[in-house]
């Protein structure tokens, strides 16, 4: 075959390469560029690319290796736009952009060694601008990798930190509703409580949704309970025996009450209502529980069961009539619907004031009713009736509306003898009723 067929034929082969180069390996590596999402793990969608690259750089120095002609050198010049696009185009990270420049130095530099350029230091000419376009792509992959990494750093001390005031805070609310002494909530939760009965109340009016399947306990029930002759008590026994003590009626009220709420004699309270219900310490020897009870006599069980938990943890009381400490309770039951009166008012901060007045009223009715128990020889349950009470006041038993107490002979013997022994006493407290501080932001402990 002579020369020229030879040439003609070369030429033929090397453009049918360039036409396999351009028309079926450049489909291939975009089609290889598409797929690569389907990889799941990063590792193997960079190793696919950077080997695709490698694969197209290769597949160019070959051609120029076999076809040893100018044009196929000329091509060799462009290669680094390939790890140029691998690199800031597809975004490899910098270990794999490093990989893969150096895989294209490996393969460059070996044709440069491998064949004789047409010009001198073509070959020098042609690794310098590959090494060029890899070192750029790099130090661009470096600077974009880092502020990429600086930006999610900043992002995750940011929601760190976010992460950290919101648990502070939660503690401090926790905290500032905490009655150190007993451990149990102080008069703050009370309005936090009546806000949410109060979002119950507007989820009934509503309708039964979803999210409250059953239609909450139609009532309130506050009740105030005030540990009887403490004052006596703190001065025979002693301020801290006098901690003690309160610390264990803390307890003892808290206990039955988590009772009552599980299956007590006034029936289970169930989901949000039991979590709801919890005593405070309204403030000194007072504490005060507000339940969400189906009628009076639901409360007044309650209330009993909680002023016979006390009496009987037998914590002895000089001075008290029964010679145990005993608490007066006053008792006040509110319909559930009392709380959306004056409703309309959109804006939060309005309905709480409203909630807190509402709290601030019911809590000086409760006071009524707890002053007549103690008027009335203490260690009893006295239910005060407010206006507006409807089918509460329907529902209360005789003994109930004549003003509760707790039937025991013995008790209602000592509590005779006590009415009249501490008559000198309560008439001086009715000369200055409001010993207590008034409810409300500003006036709460
Ligand atoms: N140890 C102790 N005593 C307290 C605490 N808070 C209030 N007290 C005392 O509780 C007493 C309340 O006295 P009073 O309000 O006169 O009432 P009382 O003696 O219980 O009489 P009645 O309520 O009418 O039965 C005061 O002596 C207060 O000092 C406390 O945290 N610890």
């Amino acid at each position: 075959m002579s020369r020229a067929v030879m040439r003609c034929w070369s030429l033929i082969i090397f453009q049918l390469m360039f036409v396999l180069y351009d028309t079926v390996y450049a489909p291939v590596a975009i089609l290889v560029l598409a797929l690569k999402s389907e990889v799941s793990r990063p590792v193997g969608r960079e190793a696919l690319l950077v080997a695709t690259l490698w694969g197209v750089i290769g597949l160019a120095a070959w051609l120029a290796v076999r076809e040893n002609h100018l044009r196929c050198f000329l091509e060799l010049y462009a290669l680094g736009v390939v790890p140029l696009v691998g690199i800031v185009l597809m975004q490899l990270r910098f270990v794999a952009a490093l990989v893969l420049s150096a895989g294209g130095m490996v393969i460059v530099i070996s044709v440069a060694l491998s064949v004789s350029m047409p010009y001198a230091h073509m070959d020098f000419a042609i690794v310098f601008v590959f090494m060029a376009f890899c070192l750029f792509s790099l130090i661009a992959s470096f600077r974009i990798e880092f502020s990429a990494r600086h930006a999610y750093l900043m992002t995750s001390i940011d929601q760190l930190r976010l992460q950290d005031v919101e648990s502070r805070n939660a503690e401090l609310q926790e905290m500032a509703c905490l009655d150190p002494l007993t451990q149990l909530y102080n008069r703050r939760h009370l309005i936090e409580v009546l806000k949410q009965h109060h979002g119950d109340a507007q989820q009934a009016k509503n309708g039964v949704s979803a999210s409250h399947p059953v239609p909450p306990l139609p009532c309130l029930a506050l009740m105030m309970m005030d540990v009887d002759h403490f004052k006596a008590f703190n001065d025979h026994y002693g301020h801290v025996p006098g901690d003690n003590c309160l610390y264990q009626i803390a307890q003892a009220l808290q206990e039955t009450l988590d009772r009552e709420k599980g299956a007590g004699i006034a029936g289970a309270l169930e989901g949000k209502e039991a979590a709801l219900a919890s005593v405070v310490r309204f403030g000194g020897e007072e504490f005060t529980a507000l339940v969400a009870v189906r009628d009076l006599e639901h409360a007044h069980s309650l209330a009993e069961a909680m002023r016979y938990a006390v009496k009987s943890l037998k914590l002895p009381h000089r001075e008290s009539e029964l010679g145990v400490v005993t608490v007066s309770v006053g008792l006040c039951v509110i319909p559930l619907s009392r709380l959306l009166e004056g409703e309309g008012m959109e804006d939060e901060m309005t309905r709480d004031m409203a909630v807190e007045t509402l709290l601030s009223r019911w809590v000086d009715q409760a006071d009524k009713g707890l002053y007549r128990a103690k008027r009335h020889g203490r260690n009893r349950t006295c239910v005060q009736r407010g206006n507006g009470h409807g089918k509460v006041r329907a529902q209360a038993s005789d003994d109930l509306r004549d003003g509760l107490h707790d039937g025991l002979d013995d008790e209602r013997q000592a509590a005779q003898q006590g009415e009249r022994q501490n008559a000198q006493h309560d008439e001086q407290k009715a000369e200055s009723p409001d010993h207590r501080p008034p409810m409300g932001g500003a006036g709460l402990s």
